[in-house]
């Protein structure tokens, strides 16, 4: 209610303040009105009165009224009829209200403004000013695992001499081993082995026991370049391990991207395991499926808790082994002590059936609460011919002995991770669920460490010599067959952006090799043979075609980016990247392919004009722009080309026609 009243008081002010200046004006009007004679003036007069609301303001009017009636000479006794409100009124009115409003709004703005008393000591503040933008690299590593930042780098020119006799000289293998990499010609370490073998093969006979569950293994991921030894840096340690088993479980699982990868993987194991009585199985689909469950489990009939294998290392493709481990009974991986993720970025891309998760699902116990309130824990029904892995104990229908209280047994599987180009994606990383992991990180000691495979900058092989060839998009075919006969290139890899385009390249530098051989003496010319290798081609044909390649009965293989990973082919002297790669991890795949094992090797890019800002930026942004020059074809060394090229265009187009 005081509030109301104050309100009305204020009001009252307003309103009193413009009527008072009201009444100033019209101290003067009266006698010019009166001069004239003019009513309707007079009328204005009163209306004016009559602004004001007749409770509060009659006193205020009446003079005016009075006066006004005096000069038209109507009866002073009656009083004045009131009138309705004409529009003018109205409008009046709105204003009035306006005007006490924006009166109000004075009289608080200036009670804000009056000053105040000073504060003994004002504070002061710093002027506002942007904050320094944080750096590219700074943004890199925000949000990174602290494993990967404290990364251990390794120089990649690091060898070790592998000895013969008792003394293995660091390398931890058993003289055995050593042996059998000394006939298959290998003399020394290479660097990510040299790091890799103490690791995971360490003195402490309990670290390379086959089960740890009490003091789990660190899970460990490698990032070394293209044709650095990455596989025998896993291979040697699970053979060294797992040869000490007596009996066979599945306890290596190594996962490729590819086939080919899994038949190349398989070929190294055995070269290297040879005579150590370990079984090697595959699962990637070329087989029917009831051969390869007949290869993997020996028991299919019954359901054992521990699971029955028939092999030591299962080498496979993700899809197949989900098939396996939703549809082949007693296929079980509780008894992993390997688990391998090769080529890592790229199998963490493919979602699968959510196979990663599913694969980590198998490898762990399942919670001990949940399988002691089982049922099964109260019809033990003795003997049971089955072995469980040893943090699976729980599963088995007998009553749990009760140990020390914080007792918790773990899986003993060890995860190990490999690329050339290792994935930064926090997420990525997460959903392998890495046990204390340890990051080993191959590249020269002048790069900036874990930065370079956050940001992905990512190293190259020391021996291999890069070059890109910018040109028209229809000078492609006739500078690549340039390249071809001015480098006497008879081992390279080809990669295009299509199978259709693959086809029709290796349509026309065939009819362009025919078309040389003719023109040429009989004999003086040696001819090159050139074949596409895509994913449409049947498993066999493609093995076949690998393996002209190899024998060099195929000079040049045209191919799509299947191969560009992994693929290990020793006497690959080119690479030509004959569409551009899409992105870096596809460049550094492909050029991959050469310069392998410390070889020489040269990679060549052919870059349409369009294209060549796009590229440069590619290769900018991975800090490896300087390493690719530029060579320059000129049309003087494509002139003698020309005739039989133009000859090769024709049969092409007939080709086609036809
Ligand atoms: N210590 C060694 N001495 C000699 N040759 C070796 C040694 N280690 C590996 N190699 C050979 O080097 C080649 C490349 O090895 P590997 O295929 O393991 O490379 P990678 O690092 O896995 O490459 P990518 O990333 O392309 O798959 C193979 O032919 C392999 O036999």
């Amino acid at each position: 209610m005081a509030t109301a009243a104050e309100k009305s008081k204020e009001k009252t002010k307003a309103k009193q303040r413009y009527l008072r200046r009201k009444k100033e004006r019209r101290k003067h009007r009266p006698k010019t009105l009166a001069a004239s004679g003019d009513v309707t003036e007079s009328n204005d007069a009163s209306d004016e009165g009559g602004e004001a609301s007749p409770s509060q303001d009659e006193d205020l009017e009446k003079p005016a009224v009075q006066q006004v009636v005096i000069e038209t000479g109507e009866d002073t006794t009656k009083r004045p009829k009131k009138r309705k409100k004409t529009a003018n009124e109205e409008l009046e009115d709105v204003e009035m209200v306006a005007v006490e409003n924006i009166s109000r709004q004075l009289d608080e703005s200036t009670k804000l403004l009056e000053p105040h008393p000073p504060p003994d000591a004002l504070p002061s503040f710093p002027l506002p000013a942007l904050p320094d933008a944080p750096s590219k690299s700074a943004l890199a590593l925000q949000g990174l695992d602290k494993a990967l930042v404290d990364a251990e780098i390794v120089d990649p020119t690091i060898v070790l001499p592998i000895p013969d006799g008792e003394d293995d000289d660091g390398t931890m293998l058993s003289e055995r081993t050593r042996k059998r990499l000394k006939d298959v010609g290998i003399t020394e370490l290479f660097a990510v082995q040299t790091r890799l073998l103490p690791f995971l093969l360490p003195r402490d006979p309990f670290q390379k026991a086959l089960y740890q569950p009490y003091d789990p293994p660190r899970d460990v991921c490698v990032s070394a370049p293209t044709g650095s030894g990455k596989t025998l840096a896993y291979v040697l340690p699970i053979i060294e391990i797992l040869s000490s088993r007596i009996v066979t479980r599945l306890r290596a699982l190594i996962v490729l991207p590819t086939r080919d990868l899994v038949t190349q993987v398989r070929e190294t194991f055995e070269a290297l395991g040879k005579g150590r009585g370990l079984q090697i199985g595959t699962a990637t689909g070329q087989q029917s499926f009831a051969h390869e469950q007949s290869q993997l489990v020996a028991d299919k009939s019954s359901q054992l808790k521990g699971g029955s294998s028939r092999i030591d290392v299962l080498i496979c493709t993700p899809g197949r082994l989900m098939d396996h481990l939703h549809g082949t009974p007693n296929f079980s991986l509780q008894h992993l002590r390997f688990l391998v993720i090769d080529e890592a970025d790229r199998l963490l891309a493919q979602s699968f059936q959510d196979w990663l998760a599913q694969v980590l699902a198998a490898t762990r116990p399942p919670p001990r609460a949940l399988s002691e309130q089982t049922s099964e824990h109260k019809n033990l029904s003795l003997p049971i011919a089955d072995a469980v892995a040893p943090a699976f104990l729980h599963t088995l229908p007998y009553p749990v002995v009760p140990t020390f209280p914080t007792e918790s047994r773990d899986s003993s599987c060890q995860k190990l991770l490999f690329s050339a180009t290792l994935t930064r994606d926090p997420g990525k990383i997460a959903s392998l669920e890495l046990r204390n992991p340890k990051y080993f990180v191959v590249q020269e000691s002048k790069k900036e460490g874990v930065l370079d495979v956050v940001m992905e900058r990512f190293s190259m092989p020391s021996t291999l010599t890069e070059r890109m060839i910018v040109c028209e998009s229809s000078q492609k075919p006739l500078i690549f067959f340039h390249l071809v006969h001015a480098h006497n290139v008879t081992n390279a890899l080809l990669f295009t952006k299509s199978a259709e385009s693959t086809t029709r390249l290796v349509r026309l530098f065939d009819f362009f090799e025919k078309a040389r051989a003719q023109h040429a003496m009989a004999g003086a010319v040696q001819e090159i043979v050139v074949r596409a290798y895509s994913s449409d081609l049947p498993a066999n044909e493609r093995k076949a075609i690998l393996e002209k390649f190899k024998a060099q009965e195929i000079q040049i293989l045209v191919c799509s980016d299947l191969i560009s990973r992994g693929i290990d082919i020793s006497h690959v002297s080119h690479v030509v990247s004959y569409d551009v790669p899409v992105d870096m991890r596809k460049y550094v795949h492909r050029v991959g392919r050469t310069a392998r094992a410390g070889r020489a090797g040269d990679a060549w890019t052919l870059v349409e004009e369009q294209e060549a800002r796009y590229f440069k930026g590619i290769l900018r942004e991975a800090d490896h722009l300087d390493k690719v020059k530029r060579l320059r074809v000129g049309e003087k060394e494509l002139a003698p080309l020309i005739p039989d090229y133009e000859t090769a265009l024709g049969q092409l187009k007939e080709a086609y026609a036809r």
